[in-house]
């Protein structure tokens, strides 16, 4: 992409058609696709080519001449300047709608399959969801330090006073973090600030490439007992990461009150960041395996548990794979915190390399679970065979990837496609959670 001609940034109108992926309104103006940021499809907008390519350009909004009956006013007022949200002009119902198409169109152009039955879209709160965010901070001249998200496809910090989308406890202090970091003999040295939130506690782990002096402590110390949140830092590698303030807090712990769980988590570990979306996740996930006693499941890329937990709390016996030894070794502390040591076990391994013979050796399974992170399961779905399973559930944050590995399933391995459906796991933005389940006869 290169910056237009000036003659391009001349106004066009556009009828927008169809949203992207990434929550911009698509456009066909004199043949060409053009992407118009902040247009929503039903509209005729007015735009201004940003940027022009060799197969498609790039547009801004100048005016909505008709909009659509979906707009909505954004609930932030950072939305459009922040980076962290792409759909907020648009109202829940229709993201849902709109991650629902997304999710149907991924399966027939990318694995040319199609779901026997669509699951209804599963939506919850759309604020206050985000249990755990990664917050840049970074110090201007002209504006003191900042603590936020990136600004719209920059890599400067937002100056954000409230995000609607973050816990409501860490929302509220965003404000004061500016001022506690301003106040740092290393405030040029905090580039991030890691935010996990459990029903009972509030961490925030500052990282710093500096140690921190004594005043820094002591000024640490009295904003965690002033706002009752836990100070953590990591001044390097995963090994550095430490509670400060308190020095022995209260472990972060969340719920799964259906099956009577409760997963513990350190604040760097992968859990699920929307807490009451999991709830509904794992229930459905569930819904659609149906683990019974005498069943054996494979639960792959399973984290610390949480969908393990739960399998063997219907009476199958279960055991997950997972690369991170560290959340294997949490996953291993769950199950038996949790009374269910004898059902589920637990093996740390890269789920992208491994051998037929390996995968073999795990022995038969009746059902399987499959929740891998973006890049999809490619390279284990293909050794599944061996073990004959009867049923899959895939869980998956990426549309691509799973009808790429559905293509594999159904029209390499004999599955079918029975269902397939959304959930607005994270509202307000593009990311699309879903959820298959395919059988063989
Ligand atoms: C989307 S998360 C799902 C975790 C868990 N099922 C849950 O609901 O909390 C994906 C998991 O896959 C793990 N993972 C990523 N790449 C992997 C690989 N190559 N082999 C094994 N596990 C991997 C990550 O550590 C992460 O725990
Ligand atoms: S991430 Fe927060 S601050 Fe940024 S646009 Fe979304 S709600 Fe607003």
């Amino acid at each position: 992409m290169k910056k237009p001609p000036k003659k391009l940034l001349d106004l066009f109108t556009a009828d927008i058609t169809n949203l992207d992926a990434e929550g911009r309104g698509i456009a066909r103006v004199e043949g060409k696709v053009v992407f118009v940021e902040g247009a929503l499809p039903g509209e005729q907008v007015r735009a201004r080519r940003t940027r022009v390519g060799p197969q498609f350009d790039q547009a801004e909004l100048d005016a909505v001449l008709e909009p659509s009956a979906l707009r909505t006013t954004a609930p932030c007022a950072h939305f459009g300047y922040c980076g962290g949200c792409s759909m907020q002009h648009l109202e829940p119902g229709g993201q849902v709608a709109v991650k629902q198409r997304i999710l149907e169109d991924s399966l027939a152009r990318i694995g040319k399959v199609k779901a026997e039955r669509i699951l209804p879209p599963i939506a919850g709160p759309s604020q206050g969801y985000r249990s755990r965010a990664r917050l840049s901070v970074r110090r201007l001249k002209n504006k003191g330090v900042l603590v936020g998200f990136n600004e719209k496809g920059t890599s400067f910090v937002a100056d954000i006073q409230h995000c609607v989308v973050l816990d409501p406890r860490v929302d509220r202090l965003l404000l004061p973090l500016r001022e506690l970091v301003s106040g740092l003999s290393v405030r040029d040295r905090v580039p991030q600030v890691e935010v996990a939130t459990s029903p009972e506690s509030v961490v925030l782990l500052f990282r710093h490439l500096e140690p921190f002096s004594a005043a820094d402590l002591e000024h640490l110390q009295a904003f965690a007992d002033r706002h009752q949140v836990q100070v953590w830092s990591q001044s390097g590698g995963p090994k550095t990461v430490t509670p400060l303030f308190p020095a022995q807090p209260q472990a972060l712990r969340y719920r799964l009150p259906e099956y009577d769980l409760a997963f513990r988590f350190g604040p760097t570990n992968f859990i699920q960041i929307n807490q009451a979306m999991n709830q509904i996740m794992v229930r459905r996930a569930m819904n659609l395996l149906e683990p019974k006693p005498g069943e054996r499941v494979l639960d792959l890329f399973c984290g610390l548990g949480n969908f393990s937990l739960p399998i063997a709390r219907l009476g199958a016996e279960v055991l997950g794979v997972e690369g991170d030894a560290d959340l294997v070794r949490l996953a291993q502390e769950n199950a038996a915190e949790n009374g269910l040591s004898e059902l589920a076990r637990f093996l740390a391994a890269d789920l992208a390399k491994l051998n037929q013979q390996v995968v073999r050796d795990w022995g038969r399974f009746d059902k399987i679970l499959i929740d891998p992170p973006r890049t999809g399961a490619i390279e284990i779905i293909r050794l599944l065979p061996v073990l004959k399973a009867r049923r899959i559930v895939y869980v998956s944050c990426s549309p691509a990837t799973l009808a790429r590995d559905a293509g594999v399933l159904v029209h390499e391995q004999g599955y079918r496609l029975r269902a397939a459906g959304i959930f607005n796991m994270f509202p307000h933005t593009a990311h699309v959670e879903s959820i298959a389940l395919f059988e063989r006869p």
